[in-house]
């Protein structure tokens, strides 16, 4: 068994574990080792922002997770995609660039997180950012390693969508990750040049000859490694070995909210009932890994169109249309090979009498049916809309031992009556939209037909068909002493332990209203200064 020693061991080359692993080995006397399951990310299906339509797809670097079959579901299994690669799921993610909204991190703070609100995390997201269009700014930045980008050729059905959703009383905003939320607009994406920009391409690419930072791809955690309390390093596999890697001061969990709370399991650290059914020693009994899953539940219509305006559609002129865009983006990285698909959006309010968004509709110049692994010839577009603070709660467990066995994913979709409900009022806002007179140049077809004044068929079509929108949090919750289910403290330090933190989208508390790479690349960035100021202080 070959041994390496490093100052900082990440697990997990994600939104979280990128920024970690980059922050830390800025400094030249600090030697850091970044270990993934997945592979390089230097691939045209990353780098090109359509390609997220194939990777959507098992096998394409994606861990692919199914859930348990889940009531709230009519007994369907969920599927969970995440980024196996470089870059993690922000390698495959949809390049949309969202925040949350103040309060929540202002919740953050309140359930006894200090460092957490608003005004205190706002200097991280903008560390993280280089806004092409707002710049250095009171909400944005400049000159950090995340490019945000304006889309380079919109879709004039963004126009249309807006247009629409003006008329509903959602009013165009400038900036929804500013002062305000509310409103609609098109997103900004992650993006440079006409590429996508991951966190790995952000944060890892342009310092990958930093001879204090080592990689290890293909080398999926096998467990953490303790000197009495304390971690000391992580046995991975390399093929059938399994190695190991020290640690000189930490390491950082950042497999995400799926495979952190997997990790900490596999090692011992997680509750004492379900380790003890699993024959897997217990090391701390912390009840609270893997519970407190949240996750946006999403609920999509596809419409089909009879004009090609706008959407991107599979016919025999949709396919010339994009074999001409592929030589486009091929050689000047523009055209439409530069969409995201998700082009515009809003965050609005169930009840005008709320004091913040309490959901969010994603616009989509495609057909999306089953996380558009179900193909429809023709042209059309289709419409997400979600909860924002969902209130059921799922979990996490382990399938067995073997850490190379998938996960148990429960999310417990509608367990509470309260997010179905929520649901069919805004399916309902959704289709005022989307069947307004700004579609009928469309002639629109819905491709599962609902009678949207029957609130009975509403729930049926969304039980049949909602998933999520691929934003599970919360499984190794960040917290107070006072409460029994935190797994980190809010310097992201796992409890009785030392040595061991986390970065990623696990240690949230709770659900931000919005979507959740920024978010995550945020505690990374939080993660690494503040490991920085540890070590400082010795
Ligand atoms: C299809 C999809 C679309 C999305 N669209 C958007 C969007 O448009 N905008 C947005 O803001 N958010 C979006 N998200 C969500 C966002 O990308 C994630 O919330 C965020 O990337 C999570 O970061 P993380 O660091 O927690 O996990 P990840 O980025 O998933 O990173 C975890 C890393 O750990 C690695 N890992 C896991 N297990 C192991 C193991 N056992 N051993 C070694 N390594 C391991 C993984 O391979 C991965 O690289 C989307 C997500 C998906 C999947």
């Amino acid at each position: 068994m070959s041994q390496q020693v490093f100052d900082y061991v990440v697990v997990g080359g994600g939104s979280g574990g990128c920024p970690v692993a980059a922050r830390l080995s800025e400094d030249a006397e600090v030697s850091v080792c970044l270990l993934e399951a997945g592979g390089s990310d230097k691939k045209v299906l990353i780098q090109a922002p359509p390609g997220i339509v194939v990777m959507m797809r098992e096998g394409f670097h994606n861990w692919s997770f199914e859930t348990v079959p889940q009531p709230g579901l009519d007994g369907r299994k969920g599927y969970q995609p995440r980024g196996k690669t470089l870059g993690g799921s922000s390698s495959i993610n949809g390049m949309v660039y969202v925040r949350g909204h103040r309060w929540d991190y202002d919740h953050w703070a309140e359930l006894g997180n200090p460092g957490w609100s608003y005004d205190e995390v706002l200097p991280y997201f903008k560390k993280s950012e280089h806004n092409e269009r707002f710049g250095e700014s009171e909400f944005h930045g400049a000159g950090g390693p995340l490019n945000v980008a304006e889309l380079q050729s919109p879709s004039p059905l963004c126009e249309v969508f807006m247009g629409a959703a003006e008329a509903q009383g959602i009013a165009r905003t400038d900036d929804y990750n500013g002062r305000e939320q509310d409103g609609s607009f098109r997103y900004q994406v992650t993006q440079k040049d006409g590429e996508r920009c991951s966190a790995a391409k952000g944060y890892l690419w342009p310092n990958l000859d930093r001879g204090n930072l080592k990689l290890f791809l293909n080398a999926p955690f096998h467990s953490l490694i303790f000197e009495g309390k304390r971690c000391v390093g992580v046995r991975y596999h390399n093929g059938k070995q399994v190695e190991e890697v020290r640690a000189r001061r930490e390491v950082i969990l950042a497999a995400g909210a799926f495979g952190t709370p997997q990790a900490l399991m596999l090692s011992g650290i997680g509750p004492a009932e379900e380790l003890t059914r699993l024959g897997i020693p217990l090391r701390v009994d912390l009840p609270g890994v893997g519970q407190n899953l949240q996750d946006h539940i999403d609920y999509t219509v596809p419409y089909k169109a009879n004009r090609p305006q706008g959407c991107i559609g599979l016919t025999v002129g949709g396919g010339v249309k994009l074999a001409a865009a592929a030589v486009e983006w091929a050689s000047k990285r523009s055209g439409l090979l530069t969409t995201n698909f998700a082009e515009a959006g809003a965050f609005l309010r169930s009840d005008p009498a709320l004091d913040k968004p309490d959901l969010q509709m994603v616009f989509v110049t495609a057909v999306v049916d089953d996380h558009g692994r179900k193909l429809h010839w023709g042209y059309g577009y289709s419409c997400h809309i979600e909860v924002l603070r969902p209130k059921s709660r799922g979990t996490v467990t382990l399938r067995s031992s073997d850490p190379l066995d998938a996960p148990v994913i429960d999310p417990r979709f509608f367990e509470r009556r309260e997010d179905i409900d929520l649901l069919v009022k805004a399916a309902k806002t959704q289709a005022r939209i989307l069947e307004s007179e700004y579609f009928t140049p469309f002639e629109p077809e819905l491709i599962y037909p609902v009678d949207w004044n029957d609130d009975q068929q509403i729930e049926q079509d969304i039980r049949r068909r909602a998933d999520t929108q691929y934003h599970p949090v919360g499984t190794c919750k960040m917290g107070p002493d006072s409460d029994p289910l935190a797994v980190v403290d809010a310097r992201l330090r796992v409890r009785g332990v030392e040595g061991l933190r986390i970065a990623d989208a696990s240690v949230m508390p709770t659900i931000p209203g919005g979507n959740t790479n920024a978010p995550t690349i945020m505690i990374g960035e939080k993660a690494a200064a503040m490991l920085r100021e540890d070590a400082r202080r010795g």
